[in-house]
């Protein structure tokens, strides 16, 4: 990928495309496209297949999709499956048919078995049964990489595909009930210190295991591997570390400056058990996060009071 190649990014106005565009833009790639779902429904084959054949880019960026945490994934399943399988097969078939020279499919760790071991290995791929709240959204990512991977095979297509872990930063969805719960308990928290709350309620027991990644250094991540790496397949995007919600909480808590009561409302689904990634192969390929996890709850709690 040379700095005045066209690049693709689908999905900037998002939390992960922005912060892939702003890596490109700070690295000095020229000539990057983008259309918002507004001006470009990806879900539509006839306007994708115009949008690459009158275009024409050389790189794609993946990274639009429909999103959401737990309760959203849970709710909405009919849409994380439809509008996932539409947006990454239009895009990777118009991708092969226009002779993309490289493109990147951004899954999620969710595509792991709900109980595999840990840390998740690539390999654990289609191992088990996966998470029910999440199911819809991980068979289509799953396709996703089947996709990349057929693509790869029949047609010689280097369509690579990674699997960020959770993901927090600027420009996250704060909404109260669809978001992920790094973004919505920087909001649950801070208006309870503005009404001055006795208490905050986090949802489930408190106990799952998460890891999370600070949006900008998965962007560090994707450009580097779309730099180095070419092969079928996938590269899990992680710190390799992780801590209980509770203890995610304590940390939100202190960030915001809350100074009530934790309370968990064990009616609401804990999902996962834990999903930490095994970053070896990512290690192995010369990449390592560098934002720590408060400092970069700071910097998310700094966009959410900018917003
Ligand atoms: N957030 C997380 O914790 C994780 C995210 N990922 C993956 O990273 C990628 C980006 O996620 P993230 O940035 O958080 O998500 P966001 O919800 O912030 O952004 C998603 C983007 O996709 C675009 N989009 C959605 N539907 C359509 C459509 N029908 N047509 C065109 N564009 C569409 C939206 O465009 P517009 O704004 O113009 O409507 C939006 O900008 C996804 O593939 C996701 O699965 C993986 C692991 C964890
Ligand atoms: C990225 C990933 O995101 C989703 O999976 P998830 O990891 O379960 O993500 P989550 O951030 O929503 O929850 C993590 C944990 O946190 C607990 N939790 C506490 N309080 C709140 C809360 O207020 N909101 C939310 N959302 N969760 C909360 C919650 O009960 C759960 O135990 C899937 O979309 C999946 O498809 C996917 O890819």
């Amino acid at each position: 990928m040379e700095k005045n190649n066209k690049i693709y990014i689908a999905g900037h106005r998002g939390m992960v495309g922005g912060a892939i565009l702003r890596k490109l833009k700070a690295e000095g790639y020229t000539d990057v496209i983008t259309r918002s779902s507004a001006e470009l429904d990806l879900r539509d084959q006839n306007a994708v297949n115009t949008f690459f054949e009158t275009e024409k880019p050389e790189y794609v960026f993946l990274a639009a999709a429909k999103v959401g945490g737990i309760h959203a994934n849970n709710t909405y399943r009919a849409e994380f499956l439809y509008d996932n399988l539409m947006i990454e097969a239009n895009i990777i078939h118009s991708a092969y048919k226009t002779g993309v020279k490289k493109l990147m499919f951004l899954g999620s760790s969710c595509i792991y078995p709900k109980l595999a071991p840990q840390p998740l290995r690539e390999d654990y791929l289609l191992t088990g049964p996966l998470e029910q709240t999440n199911e819809p959204y991980a068979i289509a990512k799953i396709t996703g990489i089947k996709l990349c991977e057929a693509y790869r095979d029949q047609y010689g297509c280097n369509f690579i595909s990674v699997m960020p872990t959770n993901l927090y930063g600027i420009g996250d969805n704060y909404h109260p009930e669809n978001s992920h719960v790094l973004p919505a308990l920087i909001r649950r928290f801070h208006e309870a210190k503005m009404k001055g709350d006795p208490s905050v309620t986090v949802w489930g027991s408190g106990s799952p295991k998460r890891e999370f990644l600070y949006a900008d250094d998965l962007a560090n991540a994707c450009v580097y591997l779309m730099l180095n790496y070419n092969e079928k397949e996938l590269v899990n995007i992680g710190t390799g570390e992780d801590l209980t919600i509770k203890e995610l909480a304590g940390i939100v808590k202190e960030v915001t400056g809350f100074e009530g009561e934790l309370l968990f409302d064990a009616s609401k689904p804990d999902g996962t058990p834990r999903k930490l990634m095994d970053v070896s192969k990512l290690s192995g390929l010369g990449w390592k996060y560098t934002t720590a996890l408060k400092e970069g709850i700071e910097k998310a709690y700094q966009d959410f009071l900018s917003k």
